[in-house]
């Protein structure tokens, strides 16, 4: 650890007597000391996993030397470490044969009704490090629960004898390292039409020209043209042993859709197997730690059982069966583990934006700027401008945390129940808004943030140049915002015609706001009038807005449902942006109610006005950023244009039923709630001054830089 800085050699010319950055830090807390206490509010944003999560961080800070971020590394030692990084957290607590009670995370996890495990280990591995994130949720989401869920004991017990799961083991303890085969060169979000093939061919009789001819009765995996290649395939370039390769499933001369095979890619030295071609993707934008890969087959055999046979299997003479009648419902049933995987992405990027918003927050109560008398001697936090930046990201956050706990336990809820019927499908939009809503949120938090400390935030060591690159893979991997958007209105306005919509909102607090007043179906309605500052204001506002758009897109989708034709232009060409819009406002409404539930539930009335404020902030900002939204729903002109002022009076103190200090002032400890800590390992959220001082070339020193 760099020494903190000297008190009289390092303080620059106009700060005062006796200063570091750790004392402004500290004058800083004295002079605002919140109302409210941050380890409530960190209890309520943290939600669930209090354990695991405490002993994670614990973790992950006790190992420091690993964990450190590293910036000038050749890019196979980006990919060793985040390796390294992702078994060390996987072996924690194992004992001398290999065993452990006390892991962190399990493939289990989601059949044991422990989803919140998984997701918990997700944010915060978010904090330490994006590419080992990447690595962890394909390691334990993407690749180990399609096998654990799609799976059958054949799967479970590779490598062990019957019913020990002894390959779950391997997957928990990254012995067995896998990856998820779906995406193809040309078929991203439409990969239900990929062109990869799992032709059966039965013992002697051959499929064709194959390697496959002649052997026992099994799969003959091939990519029929580059345009099939799987692209993107997290774990693929360096670690992968396995993959699940999704591929059209042929027998008999029929193709049966889209069906996930459990194949060797490697041997156990780690040596391509023949039929297989791995392409390294090399340098990216960011998340270089992860090992993408191109992945090629060329007619590679895999025995019959190779086939994850949850829901369909194939009899040794090439009998197919399932019990899901088509092609694309069978995709959606084998595909589902990317509906979890949307719940971990915007697990681990919520763990970002609270990151960037600790560094940056910390970095404004001790860098001193212009004052009054002209000397630098003033905190950037002091500033309005810093606190009118930061203060409404902080709200959204604590929005979007909110959010991912009530999603969370509604998608858990949905899966011990047996994953099926009209409340699955209100998860599924649950699950489809909330990644989008989240990634969206972090990825303005980012730009924003980086901007608010300067030049210090261009440097690599302070984390925001990787924070970008995570939050865009964020934005784009396991469906793409927009789509994922698009889909989830699409299943609303189904739920809609079945009178079902009032499920998206069970266990919230809130209503359905289609039903109120029995109007499913029809567009504005007036929106009663009210103070822009109330909670009862705010509230019809948004049930307002999300009324106007799902009628507008219900009516569009009722209006061309007769033709294929009519309905893809509706969905593609006409009412896209409906769609999107109304998305986010069922994404925003839910988050209020979230947070009014949060406030409701507080402990002390200071923890209350705490909540009120932030609560109060989020949803005037939001207003401010979708006046035009909210006025086409009818919130009145006159209220629109005293928006700017009542943020003001929240972030500046002041506002109605709020902390008096105001948000703003109290930032620091809204932000401590987010309990980084220690993780925050960035030059500018601890001593940057003894950091510039201490001739690092750019990289964190080891054992860190003083925190404050
Ligand atoms: C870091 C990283 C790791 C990844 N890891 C894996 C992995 O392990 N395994 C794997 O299989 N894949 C992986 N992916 C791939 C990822 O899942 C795909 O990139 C993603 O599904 C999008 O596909 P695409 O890139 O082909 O985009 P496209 O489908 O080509 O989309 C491009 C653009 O077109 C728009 N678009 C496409 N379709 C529509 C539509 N219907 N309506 C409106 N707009 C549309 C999208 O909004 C998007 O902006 C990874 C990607 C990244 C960045």
């Amino acid at each position: 650890m760099v020494r903190p800085t000297d008190k009289v050699a390092a303080r620059p010319r106009g700060m005062p007597p006796g200063w570091t950055p750790a004392e402004a830090a500290a004058t800083w807390a004295r002079s605002h000391p919140p109302p409210f206490s941050p380890r409530a509010l960190q209890a309520t944003l943290d939600g669930d996993e209090h354990d695991l999560r405490r002993r994670l961080r614990a973790f992950l800070t006790s190992h420091h030397s690993l964990f450190a971020p590293v910036y000038n590394a050749s890019l196979p030692r980006f990919r060793e470490l985040s390796l390294a990084r992702l078994v060390a957290i996987c072996r924690a607590g194992e004992g001398a044969g290999g065993g452990s009670d006390e892991r962190f995370l399990s493939v289990r996890d989601f059949a044991a009704g422990r989803a919140s495990r998984v997701l918990a280990a997700h944010e915060i591995a978010g904090l330490a490090d994006g590419s080992m994130a990447t690595k962890l949720t394909v390691q334990f989401n993407l690749f180990g629960g399609t096998v654990a869920r799609l799976g059958t004991a054949t799967h479970h017990d590779v490598g062990g004898p019957p019913g020990v799961g002894a390959f779950l083991d391997a997957i928990d303890s990254c012995r067995e390292v896998g990856c998820f085969a779906l995406t193809e060169a040309a078929y991203g979000n439409n990969a239900v039409e990929m062109e990869t093939t799992a032709t059966f061919v039965g013992g002697g009789s051959g499929g064709g020209s194959g390697r496959g001819q002649g052997r026992e009765p099994g799969w003959v995996i091939h990519t029929p043209r580059p345009a099939a290649a799987k692209l993107w395939i997290t774990n693929g370039a360096c670690h992968a042993g396995w993959a699940v390769v999704f591929a059209q499933l042929e027998t008999g001369g029929r193709r049966e859709g889209v069906h996930a095979f459990l194949v060797r890619i490697r041997d156990a030295g780690g040596q391509v197997l023949r039929g297989v071609t791995i392409e390294d993707m090399g340098v990216k934008m960011g998340n270089n730690g992860v090992d993408n890969a191109r992945l090629t087959f060329d007619h590679l055999w895999a025995p019959r059982t190779a086939l994850l046979d949850r829901f369909s299997s194939v009899s040794p003479t090439g009998a197919y069966f399932s019990p899901i009648p088509t092609p694309r419902t069978r995709f959606l049933a084998v595909a589902d583990q990317l509906l979890s995987g949307r719940l971990c992405i915007a697990a681990m990027i919520l763990g970002t934006a609270k990151l960037v918003l600790t560094i940056s927050t910390t970095y404004a109560t001790t860098r001193l700027s212009v004052g009054p008398s002209g000397a630098s001697d003033t905190p950037l936090l002091s500033y309005q401008l810093q606190q009118r930046a930061l203060a409404p990201l902080v709200a959204r956050t604590y929005a979007a945390n909110v959010l991912n706990n009530f999603v969370k336990r509604r998608y858990s809820a949905a899966l011990a129940a047996g994953g099926s019927g009209l409340s699955w499908a209100a998860v599924v939009a649950l699950c489809c808004t909330v990644k989008p809503y989240t990634v969206a949120v972090a990825a303005e938090t980012v730009t924003v943030c980086r901007e608010r400390v300067g030049g210090a935030g261009f440097l690599a060591a302070n984390r925001f140049g990787d924070a970008v690159g995570f939050v865009h893979a964020g934005m784009t991997a396991e469906g793409d915002n927009a789509v994922l958007r698009a889909k989830c209105a699409g299943v609303v306005v189904e739920l809609m015609g079945k009178g079902q919509a009032g499920r998206l909102y069970e266990g919230s607090g809130f209503d359905w706001s289609g039903a109120v007043g029995g109007a499913r179906f029809s567009s504005v309605s007036p929106l009663p009038a009210g103070d822009v500052t109330s909670l009862a204001g705010q509230a019809a506002a948004f049930a307002a807005r999300e009324r106007h758009l799902f009628a507008a897109a219900a009516a569009a989708i009722a209006a061309s449902a007769g033709s294929r034709s009519a309905l893809y232009e509706t969905l593609m060409h006409t009412h896209a942006m409906v769609l999107q819009r109304a998305a986010v406002a069922l994404a925003e409404r839910l988050a209020l109610a979230a947070l009014v539930a949060a406030e409701a539930a507080a402990a002390s009335p200071a923890d209350r006005a705490a909540w009120a404020a932030i609560r109060s902030l989020y949803a005037l900002d939001a207003m401010a950023r979708d006046a035009p939204g909210f006025l086409a729903a009818g919130l009145p002109p006159a209220a629109v244009v005293t928006l700017d002022a009542a943020i003001d009076k929240v972030v500046r103190g002041g506002g109605t039923g709020c902390a008096p200090s105001g948000v703003g002032p109290c930032l620091a400890s809204y932000v401590d709630a987010f309990g980084v800590g220690e993780l925050t390992m960035a030059p500018i959220g601890g001593d940057w001054l003894a950091f510039s001082a201490a001739g690092t070339d750019g990289e964190l020193p080891p054992g860190g830089v003083a925190r404050m």
